[in-house]
């Protein structure tokens, strides 16, 4: 069986990137995936202006200063000419008036009239916001193949970008399949349970905007109707996600449904939870996803490898497709691992004077969603690999645990 990362890279490195760009209006560009290397319009700061409330002098030699006008935010400034011994007013962001040698904050002035006060000497260059300081015109200010954050979109609204290219939202549908599975509302029939995957995953993914997400209910065990449901939904969607059917059972039916249609690329890892995870295609442009119906296996399937794999779809580049994970310390031992399988257990932070750790939740197995709602983080153990309390370990965010 196939290990973790060897899988990962193999579908991050072979996803066909998403060509089609749209130009998005700058408020609703969060989360999409910008498709052009953006440049620097404008200096940062536009120019030189004041980092406080206080008063431009000239002449740092002196203790006192005769104040000739005031220059607020948005003021024109030019006009004031600074000779040895002036000062003027200024607020935070105003532009500077000529030749001034630095600002000093209101709260180190004393003010009498027209005449201010200091009462130690202040050093030149202070409180001054020089003019492009931080970017200069014509240097790259965003790159390409990431998703656009809250702060890139105040970044991007700094430098007037009114648009952004973006590569077109993924269209994606979610279906979950069982004979088990009963809508949420209805009563439950014997040894029938509600489907907790599909809300479950599609609140995960509505997450991320650059997808555009639809449901595709619960399908029936039936070779035929996943078959045709497959097919319908491949000639309008770039993504399908089907959990539970992916295993070994007589109906398990999703590998030989996606075979007929399309292809199977690869069908089971060394992972716990996961092991029947696969992924295959549907003509040259639907990728499949095969979740396995165990509720914590498709979550951390989804996270560890279909969202990745989608990321990259819809332009991110490999090193920013790759889940984050994080270092923490195991407050627990493991002896005698003998798992071939690379295990991602549920484990709660804990972070005091040591350092951040990491304990193991008591509901592991993966039909128990207890787990993964009470925990913060998947936490990495490499097969056959003991763990001594204090080591660090790998730990992978769940969505929202730690917002
Ligand atoms: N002989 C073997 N049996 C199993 C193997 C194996 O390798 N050999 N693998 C086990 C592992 S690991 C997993 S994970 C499951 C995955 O099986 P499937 O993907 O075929 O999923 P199902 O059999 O349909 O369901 C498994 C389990 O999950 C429940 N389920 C399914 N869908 C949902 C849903 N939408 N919401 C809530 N719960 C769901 C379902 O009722 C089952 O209990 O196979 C093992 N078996
Ligand atoms: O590996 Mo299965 O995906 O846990 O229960």
């Amino acid at each position: 069986m196939r290990d973790y990362y060897d899988a990962l890279n193999d579908l991050l490195s072979n996803a066909l990137s998403t060509q089609d760009i749209e130009e998005v209006p700058l408020e609703q560009a969060v989360g999409h995936i910008l498709a052009k290397d953006l440049l620097v319009q404008y200096p940062a700061p536009q120019f030189d202006n004041s980092a406080m409330d206080g008063y431009a002098v000239n002449d740092m030699q002196r203790l006192t200063w005769e104040v000739i006008g005031t220059i607020a935010a948005g003021d024109e400034s030019a006009q004031f000419d600074l000779k040895p011994g002036q000062a003027v007013r200024i607020l935070t962001g105003a532009g500077m008036p000529k030749h001034c040698d630095s600002v000093i904050q209101q709260e180190l002035v004393e003010r009498d009239g027209d005449r201010i006060r200091i009462k130690e000497a202040f050093a030149a260059g202070k409180n001054i916001r020089y003019m492009g300081e931080e970017l200069q015109q014509g240097e790259v200010l965003l790159d390409a193949n990431r998703a656009i954050t809250p702060a890139a979109i105040g970044l991007l609204a700094s430098q007037g970008y009114a648009t952004v290219p973006c590569f077109a939202k993924l269209k994606l549908t979610v279906f979950s399949t069982g004979d088990e599975l009963t809508p949420l509302g209805q009563a439950l029939a014997i040894n029938q349970i509600y489907d907790s995957n599909r809300p479950m995953l599609l609140s995960f993914l509505k997450r991320y905007r650059f997808l555009e997400i639809s449901s595709g209910g619960a399908i029936e065990d039936k070779l035929e109707t996943l078959k045709t449901r497959i097919s319908e939904a491949a000639s309008t969607q770039d993504v399908l996600i089907f959990t539970g059917g992916a295993s070994v059972g007589e109906k398990d039916y999703l590998k030989q449904a996606l075979e007929e249609l399309g292809e199977i690329e690869h069908w089971k890892l060394a992972i716990k939870p996961g092991k029947p995870f696969g992924w295959g295609k549907v003509g040259t442009n639907t990728k499949v996803f095969l979740l396995p119906g165990n509720p914590v296996a498709s979550y951390a399937t989804t996270l560890l490898l279909a969202l990745p794999a989608m990321k990259r779809i819809a332009g991110v580049s490999i090193d920013k497709a790759k889940p984050f994970s994080f270092k923490a310390k195991a407050a627990f031992d493991i002896s005698q691992n003998k798992s071939i399988r690379r295990d991602f257990r549920r484990g709660r932070l804990v972070n005091n004077e040591e350092g951040l750790w990491v304990e193991l939740l008591s509901t592991q197995d993966s039909h128990m969603l207890s787990g993964i709602s009470y925990g913060d983080v998947l936490v990495e153990i490499p097969p056959q690999a003991d763990v001594k309390t204090a080591q660090l370990l790998n730990v992978y965010p769940l969505a929202g645990a730690l917002d």
